[in-house]
């Protein structure tokens, strides 16, 4: 019998969607406004979720305060109030649209996670724009 826990988030963060190798046309062609040099700002709600059996002791599939810890540690900490495209390493060289911010998370995640348990990234960039990913 497999259980899910979520845990909600959420973090405030500028970005700007572009590729350095693309003249300014392209890039105003295919990320419009989102390529704004000056940066834009989401407040981006995040949901993780984990999958697993109950353990029998404690009742748990994960501690919540664990989980919430993690997410803490290296989501918040990383990406809050920060320009993912200048402040955060991991977009130095990654376009930081929604998709591409759900997978490092789910990476950043991922190795803290038992083995033996699924992992789920839900992102919310705005209110109407979310996307998720469970590895692979
Ligand atoms: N596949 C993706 N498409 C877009 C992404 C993305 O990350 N993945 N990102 C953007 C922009 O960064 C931004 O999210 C767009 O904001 P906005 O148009 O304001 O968002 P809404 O659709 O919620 O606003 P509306 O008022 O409904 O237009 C663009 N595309
Ligand atoms: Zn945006």
């Amino acid at each position: 019998m497999k259980v899910t826990v979520s845990r909600k988030a959420h973090f405030n963060a500028a970005h700007r969607l572009y590729r350095k190798d693309w003249s300014m046309e392209q890039n105003d062609l295919v990320f419009g406004k989102c390529n704004n040099p000056n940066f834009h700002g989401h407040n981006y709600e995040l949901i993780v979720s984990v999958t697993g059996e109950i353990d029998q002791e404690t009742g748990f599939v994960i501690d919540v305060k664990i989980l919430s810890d993690l997410i803490k540690e290296h989501i918040e900490n990383a990406f809050d109030h920060k320009n993912l495209n200048l402040d955060v390493p991991d977009f130095e060289n990654l376009n930081p649209t929604a998709e591409n911010i759900a997978v490092v998370i789910w990476n950043k995640l991922r190795k803290y996670i038992d083995a033996n348990k699924e992992l789920e990234v839900v992102l919310y960039e705005t209110p109407r724009n979310f996307v998720s990913y469970k590895g692979n």
